[in-house]
């Protein structure tokens, strides 16, 4: 029904750090509006009291004058401002007019927070300390002319009242608190994922496969209750990237690599991992131009991509290579499967023209670290390409 006092303002999306002090702003002046209205109706025919209407008349056009002024500029500070001045003189006159009287002091409660959200730590403190001072004071004279001071009706609802707008108060801080939250967990899964993943080709790069394969090498036997067997290179389930990419969880690989591998059971538990280049890459580029060598890699990066299995992680190492860490899979299962992806390449037609690869595969021993682990397959390789290349060897 009030759907109309509220404005979009596109220059400020849920996910901006103003959105739910726009939010707060348009419902402070939509109350404010209202309560200024309805106290202008009834003092003007209930209780004919035209100075106080004059007065609430005045609240009523400062209100909406505010509102339409933001609505036009959408201007967050400046409005901002307005609105902690408006609330904060509001609660002053009201605990003024009442004499602190009916705890109304407990209306000054409410400044900080809504200072503190509309205008800032700085200017916050320093409204709440002033207003409050200055309630506190009034409170204070009235006191040398002392009334009873008794818990009646009118303190009741003063104190629900405020506790009521301390909640909704609360709520603002939390969603704020939330999205932001929110905002900052989104944009930090997205740089993480820019950090480790190939541009050209879209595949995990090297990066990723440093902290994979520190992972890897370095899980405790403790951690491994679960044991998958080792699995044939006959295991072959395609995938295309993007399912690849939702098997491999987005900010650590951590959740979904199953416990394959400790240094202390490397025989029974294999790790292998290969090292694919495309064999004269450099001929392409000169001929064709490197747009064309980056479509070819392109494309060799999706073909390959189809033929791993679930736990394969393939990226792209650098250049015209790729590394494949193949989990629980001996070197002789290694040579299985990657001599299929060679013979599976050369068949393909890749920008029209026909590639090769050479593959260079190394299993995991104990002694190996990450480094050495990738030593001895690109050695392999080195001996593929010597070898006379579209070719596997192994280290
Ligand atoms: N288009 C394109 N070319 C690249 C990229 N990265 C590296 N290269 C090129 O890849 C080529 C690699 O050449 P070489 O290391 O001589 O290897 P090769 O020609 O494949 O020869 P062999 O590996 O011995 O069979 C160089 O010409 C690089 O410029 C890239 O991202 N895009």
């Amino acid at each position: 029904m009030i759907r109309f006092w509220y404005k979009q303002f596109p220059q400020y999306p849920p996910d901006h750090s103003d959105y739910w002090r726009i939010r707060l702003i348009e419902h402070s002046l939509l109350i404010t509006t209202s309560y200024f209205l309805i106290l202008t109706l009834i003092n003007l025919f209930y209780f004919e009291g035209y100075q106080y209407a004059l007065l609430d008349g005045f609240g009523l056009l400062t209100s909406l004058g505010i509102y339409s002024r933001f609505r036009k500029t959408g201007h967050v500070k400046i409005t901002s401002w307005a609105v902690t001045i408006m609330v904060a003189s509001l609660i002053m006159l009201f605990v003024i007019s009442t004499k602190g009287h009916s705890h109304s002091l407990f209306w000054a409660t409410l400044i900080p927070p809504f200072s503190f959200f509309l205008i800032g730590r700085k200017w916050g403190t320093f409204i709440s300390c002033l207003t409050f001072s200055v309630c506190a004071l009034l409170v204070y004279l009235q006191t040398q002319n002392p009334q009873p001071v008794t818990f009646g009706t009118g303190s009741l609802f003063n104190v629900i009242e405020v506790c009521i707008a301390q909640i909704l108060l609360l709520r603002y801080y939390e969603k704020t608190r939330f999205s932001a939250y929110k905002k900052l967990a989104l944009r930090n899964i997205e740089i993480q994922k820019m950090a480790e993943t190939d541009k050209l080709t879209g595949l995990y790069n090297r990066e990723k496969l440093d902290v994979v394969l520190d992972k890897l090498l370095t899980i405790p036997a403790a951690n491994t209750d679960t044991v998958h067997p080792p699995r044939s290179a006959e295991g072959k389930t395609p995938l295309s990237p993007v399912a690849h990419s939702s098997v491999i969880d987005n900010v650590t690989y951590s959740n979904t690599i199953p416990p394959l591998l400790k240094p202390s059971s490397s025989l029974q538990y294999p790790i292998s991992v290969a090292i694919i280049d495309i064999d004269h890459f450099k001929r392409i580029n000169d001929n064709h131009g490197h747009l064309v060598g980056d479509h070819v890699l392109y494309e060799l990066a999706q073909l390959l991509q189809s033929q791993m299995r679930n736990d394969d992680l393939l990226v792209r190492w650098g250049g015209e290579e790729f590394v494949v860490v193949l989990p629980n899979t001996t070197s002789t299962d290694a040579i299985e499967l990657t001599e299929r992806l060679r013979r599976y390449i050369a068949t393909q037609n890749i920008q029209g023209m026909a590639l090769t690869i050479s593959v260079g595969v190394a299993q995991y021993t104990i002694k190996d670290s990450a480094y050495s682990l990738l030593g001895r397959a690109d050695k392999a390789l080195y001996l593929a390409k010597a070898q006379g290349r579209n070719r596997v060897a192994v280290a």
